[in-house]
């Protein structure tokens, strides 16, 4: 497919998704998204003061995240250069706002039995890690073994203790780990990555197909269906991605609800203007009416594209 028809494609998609014209799609996905800065609280009291306090001197624009402890919106990056270096010695994690939202949607407590089972690079498995002191027994899990080798030097760097650290395909993961096993799981699953996507850059769809929707969404809903196997009676599971296609996002969570009667949806219990309800429908499919409560993130100067669903499992 031509560049140009591809682009046509995705506005046409787009605009659909979001409710707008084709026309202003091209605004929407114009851009840069910023970082926003989580500092690491697995540092100790001292350090963690400090680097706050430096963060603070050299980006007097960052603006706390309300529902989300030890995060800033910078929506400036300015002073990166002076802080960048801060994240190669592990005591801030730079990534976009949008990625703190599923480590709070799982609220994970002391003492959870917790699996992240797409972590690499591992920026919502630390901060899961952080929010409970390491307080918890975190199982990192990623299918690429390069990725995961990252992952555990990365882990090290930022202070976070887990207790294993595999590499099985997510569809299959039932078949190694233990059933009803894990109190919280986050699914933060290989996407399309359209709320990634800036059309000021010419390559910008170049991995970007109808076809490869198609194909991840069959595959995120096996990835669902393994997840809730491993998911303890009255557990949370997470469910996220970086795209805004309903075939990755509403639909391998209708497909789980579907199944298993046992489940809900969750309102995550804090919001931002960007975050949307769930679609109930889209081109001819009906979604569960519950899925209202997922958020879909509409990209803007703060966020990236997301879809985020809380699904937890009735206690037996
Ligand atoms: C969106 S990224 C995860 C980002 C990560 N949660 C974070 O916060 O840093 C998706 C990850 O899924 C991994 N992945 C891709 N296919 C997978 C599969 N079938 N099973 C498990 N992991 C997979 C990729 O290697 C990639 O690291």
């Amino acid at each position: 497919m031509s560049s140009q028809r591809k682009t046509r494609t995705f506005e046409k998609r787009m605009s659909e998704v979001l409710g707008i014209r084709p026309d202003e799609v091209e605004s929407v996905f114009r851009g840069a998204r910023p970082t926003s800065i989580r500092v690491n609280r697995l540092l100790d009291d001292e350090r963690y003061r400090e680097t706050v306090e430096f963060v603070r001197d050299k980006a007097p624009g960052l603006i706390p995240v309300d529902w989300c402890e030890h995060a800033f919106l910078w929506p400036d990056n300015d002073g990166f250069d002076d802080i960048l270096p801060l994240a190669h010695e592990g005591r801030v994690y730079l990534q976009n706002a949008a990625s703190l939202i599923p480590p709070v949607a799982l609220d994970a407590q002391p003492g959870d039995a917790v699996l992240d089972i797409a972590s690499a690079p591992g920026g919502k498995a630390f901060h899961i890690a952080a929010r409970v002191g390491n307080d918890c027994e975190l199982w990192l899990n990623d299918s690429a073994p390069p990725r995961a080798r990252k992952l555990a030097e990365l882990a090290e760097l930022y202070g976070v203790r887990y207790a294993e650290l595999t590499t099985h395909n997510a569809q299959y993961i039932d078949k190694s780990v233990p059933a009803e096993r894990f109190d919280r799981i986050l699914l933060d699953v290989q996407c399309s990555g359209e709320g990634r996507v800036n059309l000021r850059k010419s390559d910008a769809l170049r991995y970007w197909s109808e076809e490869r929707i198609e194909k991840y969404k069959f595959l995120q809903a096996k990835m669902c269906d393994a997840a809730y196997k491993l998911l303890k009676p009255g557990g949370t599971l997470v469910y996220s991605t970086c795209t805004l296609s309903p075939e990755e996002d509403e639909f391998p969570v209708n497909k789980v609800l579907q199944r298993h009667s046992d489940l809900a949806v969750e309102p995550l219990g804090f919001s931002e203007e960007e975050f949307l309800p769930g679609l109930n429908s889209w081109r001819g499919a009906k979604f569960d009416k519950r899925l209202k409560h997922a958020v879909r993130v509409m990209p803007s100067d703060v966020f990236e594209g997301f879809f985020v669903a809380k699904v937890t499992k009735a206690a037996s």
